[in-house]
């Protein structure tokens, strides 16, 4: 259980967006990093939406993850009301592969910036370390587990055998 005072939202348009946006949240909690995780729409809970941007930055949160599939408004919705720096998933949709939701997020108006992910799991693990490693500049403790995760992985690639 997540226990820590969070410092990084995890927010996504659905219920169905869960199983990709946990990759977000099992990396945050390997790296010590505090989040709470929510389910916030643009499109079906406009209200919770605005309230969570709105309050973001004084309840501490110090980068948003917003993950959402096909007409996938609620990033940059989120984006235009705070100035906490929100981080992009495009979940895989079922009708575009995810296309729809990767231009949705990334074909945003100048002056109102989110930083776009890969689509689906991937984009959502990044995003997880992406957000970690701008807690790191702030927090030591995370830098250094940072630090060791990125060695793990790369000690595991190299030990990796090619053979098999
Ligand atoms: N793109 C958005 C937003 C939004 O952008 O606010 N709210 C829900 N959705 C997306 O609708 C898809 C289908 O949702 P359902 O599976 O609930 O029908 C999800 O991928 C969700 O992110």
């Amino acid at each position: 259980m997540n226990t820590q005072k969070p410092v990084v939202g995890v927010i996504m348009g659905s219920q169905s967006d869960w199983d990709t946006m946990k990759e977000a949240t099992e990396v945050l909690t390997a790296l010590g990093v505090g989040f709470e995780a929510k389910i916030v729409s643009a499109h079906r809970t406009p209200k919770r939406l605005v309230e969570y941007a709105e309050t973001a930055a004084d309840r501490g949160l110090k980068v948003i993850v917003a993950g959402a599939g096909g007409a996938a408004h609620l990033p940059g919705m989120v984006a235009s009301m705070t100035a906490v720096p929100v981080l992009g998933v495009p979940v895989e949709s079922k009708a575009l592969s995810g296309m729809d939701s990767l231009l949705s997020i990334a074909q945003m108006p100048g002056g109102v910036p989110v930083g776009t992910l890969a689509i689906g799991k991937a984009g959502a693990k990044n995003a997880g370390l992406l957000a970690a490693s701008i807690i790191a500049l702030m927090d030591d403790q995370v830098a250094e587990k940072l630090t060791a995760w990125r060695t793990a992985q790369s000690d595991a690639v190299a030990a990796a055998p090619v053979d098999q």
